[in-house]
């Protein structure tokens, strides 16, 4: 199968899901409730009020520590944006295939349309479209000028919302950095906020179709974001879970909420303190589900290394050898599914690969 012969509105309408889109049993495990997550309000830190601003990095630290995910409200987008973006993304997922096509994938490249990411796996397949686009502080918007240059003219509201949206969804990742720095206690508060100015970021749209056999597919299966933090809207349908305490727990959907994730990169940027957020999605029977997801990375060959207070006296307290956010992607991209041993494997692998160079 490539991206093109994935056709949901086909699949939909046949009573029995095919075998590629079935998850093993233990990643299928049904949520066990709902998450008890703090929701960090953070008017208090983005206007300024140092109590407010301590009260919010106290919440982040614990939330961080425990399984890497927060809610966040009162972030200061601009009121409708977020409504608008998932209308946008509906729009855009109820285009004819044909036309979905045109912003297909182009192996090898981050942005583009897929159906069921059946580009690089044939089995464990999710049952998911996207569409995933590379962001970077602009001008250029390039956002807006690939979909465009793909979609056509016409289409030109699409790329300028998402557009909108991306540098909303920056702007706030920024502040989070510093938020995150001021919850380690660092004497330089801005440290992850300079880390991250001159990096990117990938912006992806996920749309769920119905499905007929929920409790044997999966959205999206167990993973952990390679990236450094993700920032995530989801529409009020239940479908995001997290790996915490030992089972899978349901993140219910606030009215005015974004969910924070600390990813694999951030991990290593706190030298392990913060854990990366091991989650799935889930789908289900009568609704379609959306979410809206921005991973932030630092620039390309920028050396991943914690603040020196969190590497308390030597190098050797360093849980993870220097890396750049190219070689985790790639090591990522290699048709090698990211879940909670990823940054593991890959830092052994880093260091086995150089003891060979150094011998
Ligand atoms: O749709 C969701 O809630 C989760 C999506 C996700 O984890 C991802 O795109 O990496
Ligand atoms: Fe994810």
């Amino acid at each position: 199968m490539n991206s093109s012969d994935v056709n949901f509105s086909l699949l939909q309408s046949q009573p029995n899901v095919p075998a590629e889109f079935f998850w093993p049993e233990k990643d299928v495990a049904p949520s066990e409730g709902d998450l008890d997550l703090p929701i960090i309000d953070l008017s208090g830190f983005l206007n300024g009020n140092e109590a407010e601003t301590q009260l919010a990095a106290k919440a982040v630290k614990k939330a961080c520590m425990a399984h890497g995910t927060f809610l966040v409200v009162n972030h200061g987008f601009k009121s409708g944006l977020a409504e608008k973006a998932l209308e946008i993304s509906s729009l855009f997922f109820g285009l004819s295939k044909d036309e979905k096509l045109r912003a297909y994938r182009i192996p090898g490249n981050i942005s583009g349309y897929t159906a069921g990411h059946s580009q690089r796996f044939s089995s464990n397949l999710p049952w998911n479209e996207t569409l995933t686009l590379a962001f970077k502080k602009g001008p250029p918007h390039v956002v807006e000028d690939f979909l465009t240059s793909r979609l056509g003219n016409h289409r030109q509201e699409i790329g300028q919302v998402f557009q909108e949206f991306c540098d909303a969804m920056n702007g706030l990742v920024m502040d989070l950095m510093e938020l995150l720095g001021i919850s380690m206690g660092l004497k330089d508060r801005t440290y992850y906020r300079r880390f991250f100015e001159d990096g990117s970021g990938i912006f992806r749209c996920n749309y769920y179709p119905p499905c007929k056999q929920p409790e044997k597919a999966l959205g999206v299966g167990p993973h952990n974001d390679p990236t450094a933090i993700t920032v995530l809207l989801q529409d009020d349908v239940v479908g995001l879970e997290v790996f915490a305490a030992g089972s899978w727990q349901t993140v219910r959907p606030r009215p005015g909420a974004l969910v924070v994730n600390v990813g694999d990169t951030f991990m290593a940027l706190s030298n392990g303190n913060y854990r990366s957020c091991y989650h799935r999605a889930v789908v289900n029977k009568e609704k379609v589900r959306r979410s809206l997801v921005f991973f932030s990375c630092p620039r390309e060959d920028k050396i991943i290394v914690p603040p020196p207070e969190l590497v308390e006296g030597e190098e050797a307290s360093r849980k993870y050898p220097d890396f750049t956010w190219a070689q985790l992607q790639k090591f990522t991209q290699s048709g090698y599914r990211v879940d909670n041993t990823t940054l593991h494997n890959f830092s052994s692998w880093l260091v086995s690969n150089s003891d060979k160079k150094s011998t």
